[in-house]
């Protein structure tokens, strides 16, 4: 495996990123390329050998990762040393060709092959004999006898029986070998979303302090207050641009999971890669721990975190803003910060504060927006008419709820040149208090607040829907199993075609299942639902349930951000992503019921949810990558990681 580093070989002590000169100057100099040849040969079999043999493929090597870099998304990739500051003196430093090999090699999940080294590469590289004789292919090949690699790991994960097992298992590939990871994930999205994510990532995250192996990602606790930028430079990767944050406080539906939040910000940057083709190594996952309120935690033998109730209040704030600072300062203007599953007092607030001054959205409150959006404005095609003749009656007025409700009220706003306070009069929300009413006010969380209708106190959902008579009734309360058959009849009285989504994740806590949804609504509600449920056959006919998931939406609007340049997300880029992904349901689809693409299109509606995010930036004046890509679709995919491995030869 040939990389390149900058470092004089004989600092050159370990396996080296594929790090490449990226500025213009650092290519004028990596063009006329002098290798320096070693002639010792200690250390060959254990990592970085640097010899002259290499240096035609050192040359093509320089030309691929040039051509990998031009692609990278964000266009103009930071220097691996950060700012491209370097003068032209410091380019005379030689460059060395590092050489991972041997065992190291094998233990290098971003570079490892396993059995897939072919023989010249084994040679090459010093493997003969640390591998055993077969060859695998990663992928399928025509000639007998091959190896598939994809094939053997889908066999392997199909005989857990557990999903944590499975989640466990892909974690481990993860570890060992990322291309190939990314390569089983997404050939197999529709199958192994639910491992890598919800539900699975949710029992994953309440035992994760059990199934430890290997720390990933970075964590930020109160311990490291004051030196968080220490601590951010500790990461091995430089390039980063997009980092998914949590505090653990509301991990999805199955509240404060404190430190052991982790597997979110993980399991979202596995789908940026994935889904959305952001490459891996400029993804970085953070916890920050504060504590937790979290008893059984705190008690928990193998509890990972801090061991004591959540800081809250200025010393909560401090350690954010020292944060959400240094981040800046180390990563630049263009960083992508998504923060993921904060309890809702405070994920308004930070939102509304770094908005101004980062790149930052919380996928909570605006990604699930704008999935929802997508859905109700494809569901017109079943229902007929527009967004503004329905009523929305919201289980749950937290970050999901008000935070849906408010793209609803701009889209219809947009749609009928309405003020936007016109829009919210079609909106209603029910709390754990019952339904949001004027007389409430004073009482209310800010969030909730546009939300305070004129109405008379009404305490129970059934209750609600039979005053308000809403078309659509969305559940975002965290709580299962809330949509009773009575909710479900209820709304199935009142509309031929109830739209109905089940928004909280995980299973256990989506307020109702597929299969109850078309059955007490006699086969005509629309239905979707935020984690998978199968199909469903009811009276002969079968019902396939959409999944309205912010997972649609994210890694897409990263990727155009990324690509953009773009300093700010404009709630204009989450209504461009829902028409987006809204525009991509197919006839076939509606066919089926569904209100949302299969899952395994994906990198192409990535593609497209990108390239609007970042026609709707350069519009904005808020795009930096200059000039603007002609084609912004095709650009967008040429920007797409590529799990298929590389000829190390
Ligand atoms: N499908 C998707 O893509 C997404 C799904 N979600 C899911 O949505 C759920 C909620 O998340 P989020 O909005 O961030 O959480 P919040 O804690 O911000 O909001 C929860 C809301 O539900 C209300 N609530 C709780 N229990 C009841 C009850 N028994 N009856 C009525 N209302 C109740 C709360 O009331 P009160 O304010 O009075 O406490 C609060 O308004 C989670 O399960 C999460 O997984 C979230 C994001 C994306
Ligand atoms: C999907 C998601 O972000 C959540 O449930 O919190
Ligand atoms: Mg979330």
């Amino acid at each position: 495996m040939i990389s390149l580093s900058r470092t004089s070989f004989l600092n050159n002590a370990g396996v080296s990123e594929l790090y490449s000169p990226v500025s213009s100057r650092q290519r004028r100099y990596a063009a006329s390329l002098k290798v320096v040849a070693s002639t010792s040969r200690a250390g060959d079999r254990n990592g970085t050998v640097v010899m002259e043999s290499v240096v035609k493929e050192t040359r093509e090597a320089l030309a691929a990762v040039e051509v990998e870099q031009e692609s990278a998304v964000g266009g103009g990739v930071q220097d691996v040393y950060g700012e491209d500051t370097a003068t032209e003196d410091q380019y005379v430093t030689p460059w060395s060709v590092s050489v991972a090999s041997g065992y190291t090699l094998l233990r290098d999940p971003h570079h490892n092959k396993g059995l897939a080294f072919n023989d010249k590469e084994r040679d090459a590289h010093y493997l003969r004999g640390l591998l055993p004789p077969a060859v695998a292919s990663q992928e399928l090949q025509t000639y007998a006898f091959s190896t598939h690699q994809v094939k053997k790991m889908m066999h392997n994960l199909r005989q857990y029986q557990l999903p944590l097992h499975k989640y466990m298992a892909m974690m481990d590939l993860q570890e060992r070998n990322q291309k190939l990871f990314y390569k089983v994930l997404i050939d197999h999205v529709e199958e192994l979303l639910p491992v890598v994510y919800t539900p699975t990532v949710g029992e994953a995250c309440q035992k994760y302090g059990s199934i430890y192996m290997r720390p990933q990602g970075l964590y930020i606790s109160l311990k490291e207050k004051g030196k968080i930028l220490e601590v951010l430079r500790n990461w091995p990767e430089r390039n980063i641009q997009v980092i998914v944050v949590t505090d653990g406080e509301r991990i999805l539906g199955l509240g404060d999971l404190g430190c052991q939040g982790m597997g979110i910000p993980v399991g979202k940057l596995a789908l940026y890669t994935a889904l959305g083709g952001v490459q891996p190594s400029a993804c970085l996952p953070i916890t920050i721990d504060v504590g937790t309120n979290n008893e059984t935690l705190l008690n928990d033998e193998f509890y990972i975190g801090l061991r004591q109730k959540r800081a809250t209040g200025q010393e909560y704030a401090e350690l954010m803003h020292e944060f959400m600072s240094a981040i800046k300062q180390l990563y630049g203007e263009k960083i992508l910060i998504q923060f993921e599953d904060f309890a809702n007092h405070n994920a308004f607030d930070l939102l509304a504060k770094y908005g101004t001054t980062h790149l930052v959205f919380n996928d909570d409150i605006q990604g699930t927006a704008s999935v929802v959006l997508a859905g109700l404005i494809a569901s017109q095609k079943l229902v007929g008419g527009t967004l503004s003749d329905h009523k929305f009656l919201f289980l749950g007025a937290g970050e999901a709820g008000t935070g849906i409700a408010e793209l609803i009220a701009l889209e219809i706003a947009k749609q009928t040149n309405t003020p936007v306070e016109e829009a919210r009069k079609k909106i209603w929300l029910v709390d754990s208090k019952g339904l949001i009413v004027s007389s409430r006010k004073e009482s209310l969380q800010h969030f909730k607040k546009p939300w305070a209708h004129e109405h008379e106190p009404v305490k129970t959902l059934v209750d609600a829907i039979n005053n308000i008579k809403p078309t659509v009734l969305i559940g975002t309360s965290g709580v299962g199993r809330q949509f009773t058959k009575e909710v479900v009849e209820a709304m199935a009285t009142i509309n031929e075609k109830p739209i109905i989504f089940a928004l909280s994740n995980p299973t256990s806590q989506s307020e109702c299942t597929a299969a109850e949804a078309y059955t007490w609504s006699q086969g005509r509600a629309i239905f979707a639902s935020g984690s998978p449920f199968p199909p469903v056959e009811y009276e002969g006919k079968v019902f396939v349930p959409g999944q309205a998931n912010n997972a649609y939406i994210f890694p897409g609007l990263g990727l155009g951000l990324l690509m953009s340049g773009t300093i700010r997300v404009h709630d204009e880029m989450l209504l461009a992503a829902s028409e987006a992904l809204a525009s991509q349901v197919t006839p076939e689809d509606f066919k089926k019921g569904l209100l949302y693409p299969p899952f395994t299109n994906i990198r192409k509606i990535s593609a497209h949810i990108a390239a609007k995010v970042a026609a709707k930036a350069y519009e904005l004046g808020l795009a930096t990558r200059l000039p603007q890509p002609k084609d912004l679709v095709k650009y967008a995919e040429s920007c797409m990681y590529s799990p298929s491995y590389r000829s190390y030869r």
